[in-house]
């Protein structure tokens, strides 16, 4: 056959695959419609329907109002590509040759019979479309991606796993150039998109590992840790419902502008109940805006601040020197230095944190005074006497402040801006703490608060307790047993209805039901609540977080279930972690696992390549042992790598023309004068035409082409951060790093 009578055989047959295809997804789609209609008209009913005035109606309503709800919403965020994929296997029982296919998608769909016509990607069922390879096909003869855009389908690749189990129309039938290459090479848009269609058979183990104990994920730039650990917080929420939807999963990340920049994945992959956050933002109550020396987070950071913050509170239970005279009506009475430190062993041995404990402490002084006074009449005193008596001594001013001395009552702000303003405080909370550390941490009472204040902050917190007000203590505890009440019969709602299992769990819609206040998802209580415990924790450049930071993230999820990832090549935290085992052997004593990612699919090959030699260049000289393994490129892309080729105007202008996403990103420094230069928006806008950006705000965002300026000025992990965040072109200006090969 000639190469043209060739090209239209191929068209003909591609176009008939394309057309078996279409029928297909017309039927998944107007299955969809279907059920979006049909829960529409659910909703509607449940709506319409007038309050009865019970409770009970009202919940009822409520509950299905916000089930059929979610449900709405979750369909209208599948419509994107709802179908990618399909794998037809070998037909157990069957003869030779005959092939049952099964369609992969978003979420799982089944027709009026119950037959599935959709495979969720998370099932079971669908684990062999990520996991077949030629040499382990599993029963998989084909695997087809299937492209398409609106609801047309536009393409189809095929990856033949047993070619053996196929006809001859069928071999005539292959086609496809690598759905993969085909989502690697695509323009960025400033939005993470989901992977779902392409996950790789090695990211796909990590997905859907096992939930328990802690599960590092180690991978140099670009191998798709971002993406597998969005992909495995939704699994993870399939897989276990039930518990995850209650209890919550929550997402940290590094800045904003990487939140901003992930926040359209899980949603796309039918999950929006992940709350997310960086380190800064955690506390519902704290803003942590400013920004400090490495060395001061360095020192902040560190695993015995633990015990500099446990002494602190400890200092503000003090025992007094001397007896100090009180005068209660007309008698004198004393406050014993011996009194005080049994009132004060006794609150300790209760456990409590500092300000419940406090209530201890002030009780027993109270009755200790009581009994003075008592004693002081000289007669008998009945028990109502003493306790009117008791109400005497509370009242008096000087006996409040006597005991406020000797226990304080605290807030974890007061305590910590204390320890920076007042050098004597921390002289004494820190005594191993050198003389050059002290003054590292000094600082103004009014000095905004840090990252690094966080988990001081919180580890404060946790010591100090809520402030104790009785009122507001009853007023709790009555709440606490309402909610309790809402939710025993939300469950049983829910069990009547055979509903459940889905986006809604009977706390959530117990929160719902709640007439006061506004209604509030699980994710929404979670984030607003600072001892919330989590089911899951995800955490992204876990190689930034420090010890400290390490604790707060451990005591929200008791359970130590966590998926940790990051790279220990781009740590830039003068606090952040170097090698896993070195955050993990200690923090949950050896139940951790690693896995590694090893492909990068952002960066061509040449880039790579350059960041690479010159993070080993730079580990040499600073005599430092590089822990992280070697990754490959994916693909590699003809004149990616430009050094010195122009000026910065003149290199934008060569970016622009590639098309997609462009940025600039140098030392902290210049970045507020290169954005008025190039009129860049002053924030990460990641939508602006050009983003101007220093190395830490890079962290974890990715761009079609970046301009990495003065690199050579920049410490190791940053500027192995700058070097690897371009899909397409890297071009470097300026002062460069040593070891940087030229092109
Ligand atoms: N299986 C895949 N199919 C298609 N694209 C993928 C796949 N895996 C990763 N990618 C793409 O590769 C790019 C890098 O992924 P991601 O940001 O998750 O990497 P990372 O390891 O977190 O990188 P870094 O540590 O450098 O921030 C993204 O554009 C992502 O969509």
């Amino acid at each position: 056959m000639d190469r043209a009578g060739q090209i239209d055989d191929d068209d003909g047959v591609l176009a008939a695959q394309l057309e078996v295809e279409q029928i297909v997804v017309d039927d998944v789609y107007s299955r969809l419609d279907a059920l979006r209609e049909q829960t529409r008209a659910q909703l509607a009913q449940v709506r319409a329907v007038r309050y009865s005035g019970t409770h009970q109606a009202r919940s009822e309503r409520d509950s299905f109002s916000s089930l059929y709800a979610d449900r709405l919403a979750t369909y209208d965020a599948v419509e994107q590509r709802l179908l990618f994929g399909r794998i037809d296997l070998a037909a157990d029982g069957q003869d030779e040759g005959s092939l049952v296919s099964r369609y992969v998608g978003r979420i799982g769909l089944s027709d009026e019979d119950h037959t599935p016509v959709l495979t969720d990607w998370r099932a079971p069922a669908a684990r062999p479309f990520y996991q077949a390879t030629a040499a382990n096909p599993g029963g998989v003869v084909r695997r087809r991606h299937v492209a398409t855009r609106g609801r047309v389908v536009t393409g189809v690749e095929d990856d033949v796993l047993d070619v053996d189990q196929l006809d001859d129309d069928a071999r005539a039938g292959l086609s496809g150039e690598g759905a993969l290459l085909a989502a690697l090479g695509a323009h960025r848009t400033g939005r993470m998109h989901d992977i779902v269609a392409t996950i790789q058979s090695e990211q796909d183990e990590i997905i859907r590992s096992d939930v328990e104990g802690v599960l590092v994920v180690q991978g140099g730039p670009g191998t798709g840790k971002t993406a597998v650990a969005l992909h495995r917080a939704a699994y993870l929420l399939y897989a276990h419902r039930e518990r995850l939807a209650r209890s919550g999963v929550l997402l940290v990340g590094p800045s904003n502008a990487f939140l901003s920049y992930i926040e359209r994945v899980l949603p796309a992959l039918g999950e929006t109940g992940v709350v997310s956050t960086t380190m800064s933002t955690l506390l519902p109550d704290v803003v942590a805006t400013a920004t400090e020396e490495s060395a001061v987070a360095r020192v902040k950071g560190r695993a015995s601040m633990a015990g500099v913050v446990a002494r602190a509170v400890a200092a503000r239970q003090r025992v007094p020197a001397r007896i100090q005279t009180v005068r209660v009506g007309s008698h004198d009475l004393e406050i014993r230095p011996d009194d005080v430190a049994a009132a004060r062993g006794r609150a300790r041995r209760a456990h409590q944190p500092h300000n419940a404990a406090r209530v201890v402490f002030v009780r027993q002084m109270l009755s200790t005074l009581a009994r003075q006074y008592a004693a002081q009449l000289g007669s008998e005193v009945s028990g109502e006497d003493l306790a009117g008596i008791t109400e005497d001594v509370r009242v008096e001013r000087d006996v409040r402040v006597a005991l406020n001395l000797a226990w304080m009552p605290l807030t974890p702000e007061g305590l910590i801006r204390d320890l920076w303003a007042r050098p004597e405080r921390l002289a004494e909370a820190a005594p191993g703490m050198s003389r050059a550390d002290r003054a590292l941490l000094r600082r103004d009472r009014g000095a905004p608060w840090t990252e690094a204040d966080v988990p001081l902050l919180d580890e404060a917190a946790e010591l100090i307790g809520e402030r104790i007000d009785p009122e507001r203590a009853r007023v709790a505890a009555e709440a606490d047993a309402q909610q309790r009440a809402e939710i025993a019969y939300a469950r049983e709602s829910m069990q009547a209805s055979g509903a459940g299992g889905g986006m809604v769990s009977a706390e959530m819609l117990a929160a719902r039901f709640a007439d006061t206040g506004p209604i509030l998802t699980t994710a929404e209580r979670a984030a607003a609540d600072r001892s919330w415990t989590y089911g899951h924790i995800v955490v992204d450049e876990a190689q930034e977080l420090s010890p400290m930071a390490w604790r707060v993230l451990l005591r929200r999820c008791p359970s130590r279930s966590f998926t940790v990832v990051g790279d220990t090549g781009q740590t830039s935290s003068g606090a952040g972690a170097h090698r896993w085992s070195d955050v993990f052997d200690t923090a949950v004593r050896g139940s951790w696992r690693l896995a590694e990612l090893t492909i990068n699919y952002r960066t061509p090959e040449s880039v790579m390549d350059a960041a690479t030699a010159v993070l080993e260049a730079s580990a040499r000289r600073e005599g430092v042992e590089l822990t992280a393994s070697r990754v490959v490129s994916a693909r590699d892309l003809p004149g990616a790598l430009r050094v010195d080729a122009g000026t910065v105007e003149d290199e934008l202008a060569h970016a622009r023309t590639l098309g997609g996403t462009v940025a600039v990103i140098a030392p902290a420094d210049q970045v507020v004068a290169l954005r008025r230069r190039l009129g860049a928006p002053a924030n990460v806008d990641l939508t602006a035409p050009v983003v101007v950006l220093d190395p830490l705000a890079s962290k974890g965002l990715e761009f079609d082409a970046v301009l990495a300026l003065d690199v050579g000025a920049m410490a190791r992990g940053d500027a192995y951060v700058a070097m690897t965040r371009a899909t397409r072109l890297l071009s470097m200006l300026g002062n460069h790093p040593v070891g940087l090969p030229r092109p």
